[in-house]
């Protein structure tokens, strides 16, 4: 009765987004996580708790299922395992190759840089402290300080002098995600604005959305707005790296492809070949939202013109503190900021623990312009409270 069945393997705000499309494509989403009631596992028909960076679980998990599709949500996965099945005729999404590669940072960057000669910033890889001191030598100061596999700016520095470095080097250590205690050193870029370019790999081949502008704090984006106004060259310069790099990971689905723009260039920074967290704001932006897109392309289904409903923003809703036991009000405040033709819409995530900065929701906005948008985003984000209880 299902369309098909999909395993996904990290259920995040970002998952559960994709199940709700898959689900509305008929179909069946089993969602996977390291911890209960995660907000995939809210929406699908099934759920899996266990670690993805264990072989064995994710194996057994897959056994069970026997998924027509795999889909990775997160980079915190034993990929070797995608690579068995793979071979044995699962697809995984985008592919097997795509999830290792982007697994840990050193790799895509590797392929970007080197295989494909994309313009990057100078970079250095350090595995110890003294292995850090000389990667900076090669890149200068300010540098900015990443685990090799992490996300969402976690683990994450910049560096503006050298008495700063051991601390970053720590920090980076106890926040990376997975077993590999490697960082990659990067030439600090003092970019004018950043993008994340969402590029469709289907089998009508490659579209692009229109550049999505984000703001970040910590390593972790606070807002982000569609469109962003580019030059078309650097448009061009950004959609030909971002063709380049999707093509050579193949398979299909949507690929978050980042880049920091100065006043005359393009600077690939790294990609996810997945749904991209700036990306939220397509769910009111657009006439199919990053994650419509990600199941079309997926299932092979067509990709039509991708149209921009007009000047959206989103705005991040975040906790700041650890809490079991919390409420989040001000939802009706939030939405009675639509006002004539701009909308606001609020998603809230529903996870069930909240941390320092952990993101809970987001706030979408329209407006006449961009700058109206994202004013209007952040103050809905910032009429929803959440409420702690001791
Ligand atoms: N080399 C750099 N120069 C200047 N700023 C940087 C550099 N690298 C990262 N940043 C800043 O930090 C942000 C997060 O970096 P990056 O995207 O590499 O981290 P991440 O943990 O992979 O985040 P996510 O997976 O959520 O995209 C960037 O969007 C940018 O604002
Ligand atoms: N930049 C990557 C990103 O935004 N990933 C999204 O955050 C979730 C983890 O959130 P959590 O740490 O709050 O559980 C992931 O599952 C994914 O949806
Ligand atoms: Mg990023």
């Amino acid at each position: 009765m299902f369309t098909a069945k999909i395993l996904l393997l990290g259920s995040g705000e970002l998952g559960k987004e994709f199940a709700i499309s898959a689900k509305r494509y008929g179909c069946q989403v089993i969602a996977c996580d390291s911890y209960a009631h995660a907000p995939a596992m809210q929406v699908a028909d099934e759920s899996e708790v266990f670690s993805m960076l264990d072989a064995d679980s994710l194996r057994q998990a897959i056994e069970r299922h026997r998924p027509d599709f795999i889909v990775p949500e997160i980079e915190a996965i034993r990929t070797e395992v995608l690579q068995e099945f793979e071979d044995k005729g699962v697809t995984v999404v985008p592919s097997a190759r795509a999830a290792s590669l982007t697994m840990n940072r050193d790799r895509i960057r590797d392929v970007a840089a080197q295989e494909l000669g994309l313009r990057t910033s100078k970079y250095r890889y350090a595995e110890s402290l003294d292995e850090a001191r000389g990667a900076v030598e090669h890149t200068g100061l300010p540098c900015v300080i990443k685990p090799v596999m992490s996300s969402s700016g976690k683990g994450q520095s910049t560096v503006r002098t050298s008495g700063e470095l051991e601390r970053a080097w720590e920090h980076a250590v106890a926040n990376m995600r997975g077993d590999r205690r490697k960082i990659i050193v990067e030439e600090f870029i003092p970019f004018e604005y950043e993008i994340t370019l969402l590029t469709v790999r289907s089998r009508d081949g490659v579209s692009f959305c229109a550049p999505i502008g984000h703001r970040q704090e910590r390593g972790d984006y606070q807002e982000s707005w569609q469109p962003t106004p580019m030059t078309g060259k650097l448009l061009a310069d950004a959609q030909e790296m971002a063709r380049k790099v999707v093509d050579n990971l193949g398979g299909y689905g949507i690929f978050g492809v980042e880049f920091f723009v100065t006043r005359d260039e393009v600077i690939f920074s790294e990609l996810s070949p997945r749904p991209h967290d700036t990306g939220l704001v397509t769910l009111l932006s657009q006439n199919l939202s990053e994650f419509d897109l990600h199941v079309r392309a997926v299932l092979g289904l067509p990709i039509p013109s991708i149209r921009l409903n007009g000047p959206t923003a989103s705005a991040v809703i975040l906790a700041d503190r650890d809490a079991e036991r919390f409420s989040i009000k001000g939802l009706k405040e939030a939405l009675s900021l639509s006002a004539g033709e701009s909308e606001v819409e609020v998603r809230l995530f529903g996870k069930p623990m909240t941390r320092p900065c952990r993101r809970m929701g987001v706030a979408l906005a329209s407006g006449s312009t961009v700058e109206e948008a994202r004013e209007r985003a952040r103050e809905a984000a910032a009429r929803i409270r959440i409420t702690y209880e001791a």
